[in-house]
């Protein structure tokens, strides 16, 4: 099995939880290319078949019976530049894609407007009008991994991790498999290159659209800090930070006389943010956990350009299951910020909405 690679903790900017998107897919018989780009990682149940065949967690074109390979245009959440990906073929051992390459390239918006607004259907006249246009545009774009082998999706093959050296920035993703076949998941890690905002531009500084990175932490036993910066509300539960109960917790929880906790233990992850600002208003969803939210939270930042010190931009503030809240604050410009949930739990998103300040 090939070792995880460092670049596999960078942002993934193709999922669609990050706001990738499929613009155009040869053909998707046995499984719609969406669930290639999805979350989650993949299942398989083995009784579960659809009017086309065996339903697959992934994307699955048909055997190709007429010239040509299939291919897909994914257009990824925000500009990047491409350090890496990873091809998991999982579940499809004996119909995965033999071998894949990917193209990159950066439309503007006259470009975009090109592009067929909605996929092929195979067949139709406007299909082939479509694919002939997708094809036109996008054939020549520079290749960023080359004609490559995969392996099939057993548990020590699936995962097809690849270095990508020359990757951009792009803003869209070609991606070609040779001739036919399937693939469960694909993740695109790379590093945000968005356009620096207007001084008066508000914006949301925990954004992954704006480059924000989590950069350590200190439990992650059920979701990932990083889930936290994703645009729009999670998806479920497995979209979000969420820790293990602490080992450590007391046997029977002490009451203060407001009945609430006498909190013991907290957890923390730390987060570079894309552009040096300062906050004005917080945003904590606990979206989804509802049994499992932490009883308080608490906000510092620093600035990496300053005194380089910890500071409160949120003194601890009470949380609630299942519920976006909004605290307003005031801090001076920090480039990197801290959370520390207590004792442990589950947070759906943060929003650190303010304005850049000029480095
Ligand atoms: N058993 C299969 O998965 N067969 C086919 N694929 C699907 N999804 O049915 C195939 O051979 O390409």
């Amino acid at each position: 099995e090939q070792s995880v690679p460092d670049f596999a903790k960078l942002t993934d900017f193709v999922c669609s939880s990050s706001g990738g998107q499929v613009v155009f897919a040869t053909d998707d018989f046995f499984s719609p290319c969406e669930l290639m780009i999805s979350g989650p990682d993949p299942v398989f149940f083995p009784d579960r078949f659809t009017e086309f065949g065996k339903w697959m967690d992934g994307w699955e074109t048909r055997r190709k019976r007429v010239p040509g390979h299939d291919w897909c245009v994914l257009r990824l959440a925000t500009k990047c530049d491409i350090k890496g990906v990873l091809v998991d073929t999982a579940f499809f051992t004996g119909n995965f894609a033999p071998k894949y390459s990917i193209q990159g390239a950066v439309l503007n918006e006259q470009e975009e407007a090109q592009i067929p607004k909605r996929k092929s259907e195979m067949g139709s006249a406007a299909a082939a009008s479509d694919l002939k246009q997708m094809n036109d545009l996008s054939r020549d774009w520079p290749e960023i991994v080359p004609r490559t082998p995969l392996r099939p999706g057993y548990e020590d093959t699936r995962m097809n991790y690849r270095n990508v050296t020359s990757g951009g920035p792009y803003t869209h993703i070609r991606v070609n498999i040779y001739p036919d076949g399937g693939i469960a998941r694909l993740r695109v890690f790379g590093v945000a290159q968005p356009t620096p905002p207007a001084a008066d531009t508000r914006l949301d500084l925990a954004s992954l659209l704006t480059g924000t990175v989590c950069v350590d932490y200190l439990n992650a036993h059920y979701g990932h800090p990083r889930n936290m910066l994703s645009p729009g509300r999670g998806a479920g539960m497995a979209d979000g930070w969420e820790t293990a109960r602490r080992p450590d917790r007391p046997e029977v929880l002490l009451g203060n006389s407001d009945g609430t906790i006498v909190v013991s233990g907290e957890e923390w992850a730390t987060f570079r943010l894309g552009f040096r600002g300062a906050l004005e208003e917080i945003g904590v969803d606990t979206n989804h956990f509802k049994g499992n939210y932490p009883d308080s939270i608490k906000i510092e930042g620093m600035d990496a350009l300053g005194e380089e010190s910890w500071t409160t931009v949120l003194k601890p503030k009470k949380l609630s299951a299942h519920k976006e809240h909004w605290f307003p604050c005031s801090s001076g410009p920090v480039t990197h910020v801290r959370v520390t949930i207590a004792p442990d739990g589950g947070v759906s998103r943060l929003r650190l909405m303010g304005h850049a300040v000029a480095q």
